[in-house]
């Protein structure tokens, strides 16, 4: 369970995530709202990348910062910026090594990517640079998927696979989208961050 126990960020006077209490128990999950309403930052958060002003996030029972917590979460997020000067077979074989599992011939596969893994970072298609964050998301096939705007620039045939990958995935999920595949979604619970800001979440 993530859980978000009085949390607030702020980036100088600006006030993005205001004393929300939330427990992320369910398995799907879709995180929308106007955009700059901080659905980002608060994966960002959830992932430990970004610290709290104030409040804390646990998940698990272990806090968000932890090597325990970063070990069973994936984020992908095109707000993460990757190394330009490596490759995505370095950048993939380099996680792979730290998560000890074997490299993601399948993954590979099915995002039709065998011909990007020696492109530089910085040459990447921005559709292809979305495969590859997604692919750093999954490939240790963490309990936790935080996946911000998934599908944005995949093409349809890796849209498709992909959805249906997230439909069969055992690890929960919370997605920000604004796509009817997610909004529309029963299996995912809709979350208004904008209505939760203003009333604190307070659901724990
Ligand atoms: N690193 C940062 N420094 C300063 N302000 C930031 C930073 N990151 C985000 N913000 C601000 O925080 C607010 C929320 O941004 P965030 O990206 O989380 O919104 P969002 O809901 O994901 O937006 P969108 O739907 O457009 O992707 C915005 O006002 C943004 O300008």
């Amino acid at each position: 369970m993530l859980l978000l126990e009085n949390v607030s960020k702020s980036y100088q006077k600006n006030q993005v995530i205001n004393n929300l209490t939330y427990r992320f128990d369910e398995d799907r999950y879709c995180i929308t709202g106007p955009n700059g309403s901080g659905k980002t930052t608060l994966l960002m958060l959830a992932a430990g990348l970004e610290m709290v002003s104030s409040g804390r996030i646990i998940l698990d029972g272990a806090p968000v910062y932890s090597a325990l917590a970063k070990r069973r979460l994936g984020i992908s997020s095109d707000k993460i910026l990757l190394p330009d000067f490596l490759t995505p077979q370095q950048l993939l074989e380099f996680h792979c090594a730290q998560h000890h599992r074997r490299f993601p011939e399948d993954l590979i596969e099915m995002l039709d990517f065998a011909g990007q893994l020696t492109t530089r970072v910085s040459a990447l298609s921005l559709g292809n640079l979305k495969k590859i964050s997604l692919m750093l998301a999954l490939v240790h096939e963490p309990e936790y998927l935080l996946l911000d705007e998934p599908t944005t620039g995949l093409d349809h045939q890796s849209r498709d696979w992909f959805l249906d990958y997230l439909d069969n995935y055992p690890g929960r999920i919370i997605v920000t989208s604004h796509e009817e595949s997610f909004t529309a979604n029963e299996y995912y619970l809709r979350v208004l961050l904008s209505e939760l800001n203003q009333y604190g979440g307070r659901v724990a």
